[in-house]
C-alpha cells in the first residue's frame, strides 16, 4: 500500500503499549530543518500521548541524513535508551548524490538494528520533491514521525 493510500498519522491507541517506562532517543537530521523539526514534533508528540515522559525522550542533531548511522549508533552505546527514532529529510536534486545518501542511511540504520539489540526506527523521508516531503511530515498523508513513534513503542515494547 502507497502512503496516498494510509494516514502515517492514524493509530488505535487502544492497540499500543503505554511507554511510561520507556527511554527514547531520537536523532534529527539538520538537513532540510523544516520537514525535520515537523517529524521531530510528531514523534515527541505520538510518544508523549502513549504515556512517555518528556524527560524520557533524549535528542540529539546531526548534520545530514548520512551522520544518521553513526549518531544513533553513538546513542544507543553510549545511552540509556530502549529505542531510537532517526530523523531525517532526503530531497532528490541534480544529481545521483540522492541514491547514495538514502541507500547509504537505509543499509546502515538496517546494519545497527542487527548489530545491537536496540530498535532503530528509520524515520527518513527520500522524496522527489518538497512537497512530498510536506505531505508526509504533517501534511495530506499525515506525519511519518507519529508513524515512527508508534513503531519505537512497539518494537521497545517485544
Ligand atoms: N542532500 C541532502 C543531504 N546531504 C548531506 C549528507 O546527508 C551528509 O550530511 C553530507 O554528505 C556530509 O557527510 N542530507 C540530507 O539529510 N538531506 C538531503 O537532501
Ligand atoms: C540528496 C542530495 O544530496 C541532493 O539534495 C544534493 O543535491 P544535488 O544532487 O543537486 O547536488
Amino acid at each position: 500500500m502507497a502512503t496516498e493510500n494510509k494516514n502515517l498519522s492514524v493509530y488505535d491507541k487502544a492497540a499500543i503499549p503505554n511507554a511510561k517506562n520507556l527511554r527514547f532517543g531520537i536523532v534529527v537530521s539538520e538537513w532540510n530543518e523544516t520537514i525535520t523539526e515537523a517529524l521531530y514534533q510528531g514523534a515527541f508528540e505520538a510518544l508523549t500521548d502513549c504515556g512517555a515522559l518528556p524527560d524520557n525522550i533524549l535528542r540529539w542533531n546531526v548534520p545530514g541524513s548520512f551522520e544518521l548511522t553513526f549518531g544513533c549508533k553513538k546513542m544507543l552505546t553510549s545511552q540509556k535508551v530502549d529505542a531510537v527514532i532517526a530523523i531525517g529529510s532526503v530531497i532528490r536534486g541534480e544529481t545521483s548524490h540522492f541514491d547514495f545518501v538514502c541507500s547509504a542511511t537505509a543499509q546502515g540504520i538496517k546494519d545497527l538494528n542487527i548489530a545491537y539489540d536496540i530498535p532503530v526506527i528509520f524515520c527518513v523521508l527520500t522524496d522527489d520533491n518538497l512537497q512530498q516531503s510536506i505531505d508526509r511530515s504533517g501534511g495530506k498523508h499525515g506525519n511519518k514521525g507519529t508513524e515512527a513513534a508508534i513503531a519505537a513503542i512497539k518494537m521497545a515494547s517485544i
